[in-house]
Formats: C-alpha cells, structure tokens, sequence
C-alpha cells in the first residue's frame, strides 16, 4: 500500500504552479508505487480568492482547501509537509513559520540567503524532529542518480574537473525594467548566482563532493571567483567561479584533487540557438573518459558517456535518454523523494544531507563576499522581526 504524503503549497507564483502540477501526476507514470501525493491544501498571501484560483488552474481536487494566508495553512492539521515557493528572500521567515508549526518542510532552491538562516533551519527542524528536504529538483533527477552511479562505477576514471554553465540569455533591462522580476531585484535576493548558479555548485557538488564516501567528502579547500553586477540593481548578472577540493572521487584517495569551474548568467546563454550546437552543459571529466550531460544544466534531459581514446576500437559513445515521463516538469522526484523520507521517519534525505546542503550555503557566501554583493540587512539577517 502507498504511502500517501499530503501537501500544503505556501505561495502560488510560477513554480508553485509547475510543482503542484507535477503532485498531481499518477505517480505510476514514472514507476512509483511505493509513494502517492495530495494537494491538500494552498495559500496565498494575496488572498483566498488568488488560491483558490490557482487551485483551479492547476487542476487541484475540488476539496483542496484554499488559505488567505501561509500562518492558516501552517497550522491545518491534514497538511503533512509544506512546500516552500516564496521568493529566496523569504524561504527563511516562511520555513520557520512551518516548522514551528510542527510541519515537515521542502523549500525552493536556494534554502535561504546565506549559510547563517540555513544553519538555524537545520538546527530547528532537528529540534523538532521534522524533515527538512533541500529542493533543489535536479538532484533527484534518475539522470542525476544515474551519472553519480557512474561515476562511483569508476568507469570514466577519476574525476579531477567539472565545467558548468547555467545561463540564461535573458535581456536585463527587460528582466528588471519591463518584467519587474524577482530575479534582479535586490530587495528579494535576487541575482544570477542564487538563482540560476546555484545548479552549476548543484553539478560540482554532486559529482566532486557527493560521489566520495561520506567519510572522505571534505569541504572546497579553495574558492575563487569573478562577478559582475547589473548596474541598475546592484545583484549579479554574471558570475564565474572555481571551487577546489582536496580529494577527488571516487575513490578520494588521491592526492590530485579535483576543481570546478562554474559559469552562470542572465544576458549571456548557454544554448544560444537553443539547439544544443554549443555542446554540453556540464562535462565531468575523468582519467578514463567523460561525461557530458546535454540540455540546460537545472533539466537536462539526456547525457553522454564519452571513452578516452587509448586505442581500443570496442570503445563507443554512450548517449542515454531521460525524458520527463506524462508530460511532467520534472519535480516529482523531489516529491517522492520527500514522501520516503518522511514515510521513514527520516529527518533528511541521503541524496542531499544537510550538512552538504549547508556547505553549498557558505560557498555563495564566499562568492558574494569575494564579489562584494550584499543584500539588505532586512533580509541576510536571522532575526524576524
Ligand atoms: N526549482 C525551480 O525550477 C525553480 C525554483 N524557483 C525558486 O522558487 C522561488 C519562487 O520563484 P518563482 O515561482 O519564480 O517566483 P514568483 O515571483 O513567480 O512567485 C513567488 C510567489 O511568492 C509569494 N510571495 C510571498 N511574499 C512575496 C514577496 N514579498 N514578493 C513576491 N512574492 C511573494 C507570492 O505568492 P502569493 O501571492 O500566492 O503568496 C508570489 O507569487 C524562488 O526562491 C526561486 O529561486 C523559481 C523558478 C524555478
Ligand atoms: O530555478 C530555476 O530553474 C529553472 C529556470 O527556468 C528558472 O528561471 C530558474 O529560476
């Protein structure tokens, strides 16, 4: 019998919309059975009438009860875990609100503003003994799991560099002056790096970090990086940074090391043509060969497992295809992914610890403080005022 998790959904802006859609796809489109979604409930703090028409436009049960404010869907007792879809801003203030409520939580990508309010979300949801599930989708992704596995494998060698470009093309003056956005504005976080550079970490941290045992995994032993920022807001529209680790996977018995080099922007593209003629998004490179995953690196959609050369005719190109089963965007693993955790009682799921979740955090920080970004006191702060 499945084990079924009931959700609240806190916020009803874009991914909230793609999230909840995502829930109410029939689980054994893609092979699960072991785990089912409800949407229970959604809240808006724009009103009830906004949540109730996001309920209708994403198909929700006609039961779903629909909140006028996120302090309501907290505290209703037929909500199991909260999904967090406010601006990053925000994640802190509206994380804590669910866990003090005695709710299990799962929050957008990034966590929080900085590694100090992730820190005080860790240490209180295991004070309340709740699960606390970083959602950064990617990471749940078979394609993801599958290009770990292989890389533990030790098939393309040992891993000593991993490139990754997560940009977007995007106009800036159009982002910030035409559409408004969340994602350059300075009051809510915004920036390329939280946004966007958080899936090229995503992709060094995975490989680099997250495929040596857990006794081995050492935090980056250097960070370096370059940012430029978007004049009329003062976030960052383009960042470059590499991150150095002592050891490298999988076996981290090397004294070679292994770095990263990621790339993230708004007015620059990684897919210019949006064909894919630029060639591999991530390319994670080992003594024995690669591994280049194809498509925009937050949902990639196929990768390819590259031998090095020595000679040997047998030697072939591996392509793998990994489409989004019923149409999905891709974020019901992460869904899943949560409903096990907290079916088992689990405070934190073994595909991202908390402690790495955290480590992530404080390699923004450095980043922003090498590029001296700082966002308002109101919101890098831990007091809620
Ligand atoms: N995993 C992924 O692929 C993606 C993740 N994200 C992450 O999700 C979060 C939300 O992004 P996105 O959905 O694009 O943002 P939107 O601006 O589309 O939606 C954010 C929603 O948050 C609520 N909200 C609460 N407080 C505020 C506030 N002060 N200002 C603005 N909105 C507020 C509003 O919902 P209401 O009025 O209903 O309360 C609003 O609609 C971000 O942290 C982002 O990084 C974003 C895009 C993709
Ligand atoms: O987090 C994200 O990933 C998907 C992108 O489309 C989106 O702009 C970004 O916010």
């Amino acid at each position: 019998m499945a084990f079924t998790a009931r959700w609240g959904i806190l916020a009803t802006g874009w991914i909230a919309e793609k999230f909840t859609i995502d829930l109410l796809i029939d689980p054994a489109t893609r092979g699960t059975a072991d785990v089912a979604h409800v949407v229970a409930a959604v809240a808006s703090s724009s009103g009830e009438a906004q949540a109730r028409s996001f309920a209708t436009k994403v198909k929700a049960p006609h039961d779903t009860v629909c909140y006028g404010g996120y302090e309501d869907l907290v505290k209703d007792k037929n909500v199991d875990i909260v999904y967090i879809a406010s601006p990053h801003s925000h994640h802190f203030a509206h994380a804590l609100l669910a866990l003090n409520a005695g709710k299990h939580v799962v929050c957008e990508k990034p966590i929080t503003v900085n590694a100090r309010q992730a820190e005080i979300l860790y240490k209180t949801a295991k004070k309340n003994n709740l699960f606390f599930l970083d959602a950064v989708w990617t990471r749940y992704f078979p394609l993801s799991v599958q290009i770990r596995q292989i890389i533990t494998s030790g098939e393309v060698g040992e891993i000593l560099r991993v490139t990754a470009d997560t940009s977007m093309g995007e106009e800036m003056d159009d982002l910030w002056k035409r559409q408004k956005r969340r994602k350059v504005n300075l009051d809510l976080a915004g920036g390329a790096l939280l946004e966007i550079g958080i899936y090229s970490i995503t992709w060094i941290f995975q490989t680099l970090y997250h495929t040596l045992p857990a006794s081995k995994r050492q935090p980056p032993n250097k960070i370096m990086s370059h940012m430029v920022k978007y004049p009329e807001t003062g976030v960052d529209e383009d960042t470059t940074f590499i991150v150095s680790f002592p050891t490298s996977s999988p076996s981290g018995s090397s004294g070679r090391g292994s770095h990263g080099v990621g790339m993230t922007a708004f007015p620059l593209a990684t897919d210019p043509d949006q064909r894919g003629t630029a060639g591999p998004s991530v390319r994670i490179q080992g003594t024995k060969g690669e591994i280049q995953v194809l498509g925009m690196p937050f949902q990639p959609d196929r990768y390819k497992v590259v031998p090095l050369r020595d000679g040997d005719a047998t030697m072939s190109v591996r392509e793998v295809l990994c489409p989004f089963p019923a149409g999905g965007h891709g974020m019901y693993y992460e869904a899943d992914e949560a409903a096990r955790c907290v079916r088992e009682g689990k405070l934190e799921s073994e595909t991202m610890p908390w402690d790495e979740s955290l480590l992530i955090m404080k390699v923004m920080d450095d980043i922003r403080e090498q590029g001296g970004l700082k966002y308002p006191d109101a919101i890098e702060s831990t007091d809620l005022h």
